[in-house]
């Protein structure tokens, strides 16, 4: 149904939310961890999110890619509004239009690395593209590791494992929650480097929260968020200017 839609009606933006608002908790003793938050995020782009501990910058991650829902506003991927499906047509917009790369890696351990990349087109019941898969491998510097399993791979590329597997469905966009926050600081710059390099040359979407200044230096611009609210936007960001603003918002 959606992707009739999509086809028919092609917009600029990946990711849109439109006064996006989400309270956790009880009637009595609300939290109100995102307050009214409007963005556009255009197709093509890497997006940084940064804010003091509690901000919401997870709450955001999740309400843009449809792991969680607002308590009220909308957001859009693509044309498609996320409030209107069911939890079934969700499961499947995130399985086929989410890219999803976490702290953690997330990866299966009795699978391959081949296995592991290609398990969302299984899931999704979709032919792999044999072609694309081994370009996304080589992209991602893994093309010699195929048969290994994730336990005989180091924690860098272990993460570039999950970013070919956030690729591979050729979602609408990618969002990736504190990527390097396991990682050294040379694994973490091959990460960044490469999201970096899917945007460029991909055009893939990237949405990336991050608590590291350096990382974000890597995005076309950054969105702060404090308490639950916008506190303002930064393009062609240096990790020296995103450091001395959030030093501004706050301890972090
Ligand atoms: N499931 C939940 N139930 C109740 N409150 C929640 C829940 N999830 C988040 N919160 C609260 O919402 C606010 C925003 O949390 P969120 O995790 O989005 O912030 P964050 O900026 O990602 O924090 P951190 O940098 O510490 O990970 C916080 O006050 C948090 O305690």
């Amino acid at each position: 149904m959606f992707r009739t839609a999509r086809s028919a009606n092609p917009v600029d933006w990946s990711i849109r939310l439109d006064s996006v608002s989400k309270v956790y908790g009880s009637a009595k003793s609300p939290v109100q961890a995102l307050d009214a938050v409007s963005i556009e995020l255009r197709r093509g782009t890497f997006t940084a999110v940064m804010g003091p501990s509690g901000s919401g910058k997870s709450t955001f991650l999740n309400c843009a890619a449809g792991l969680d829902r607002p308590t009220s506003g909308s957001v859009w991927l693509g044309d498609v509004e996320l409030s209107n499906l069911d939890e079934i047509q969700l499961t499947e917009v995130r399985r086929e239009r989410i890219g999803f790369i976490f702290q953690a890696y997330n990866l299966l351990g009795s699978l391959t690395v081949e296995e592991n990349v290609s398990l969302p087109l299984r899931l999704a019941d979709r032919k792999t593209d044999r072609a694309f898969l081994r370009e996304v491998l080589t992209a991602v510097g893994l093309g010699e590791h195929l048969k290994r399993r994730p336990s005989e791979l180091s924690g860098g590329q272990q993460q570039r494992v999950a970013v070919a597997r956030a690729l591979i469905t050729r979602p609408d966009a990618v969002v990736a929650d504190e990527p390097t926050g396991a990682l050294d600081s040379r694994s973490s710059r091959q990460v960044l480097e490469l999201l970096r390099h899917v945007v460029d040359n991909m055009g893939q979407t990237v949405l990336m929260v991050t608590h590291d200044p350096v990382a974000a230096s890597y995005a076309d611009s950054v969105v702060f968020l404090a308490d639950g609210r916008l506190a303002g936007e930064m393009h062609s960001p240096t990790s020296e200017q995103v450091a001395s603003r959030m030093t501004h918002l706050g301890e972090w």
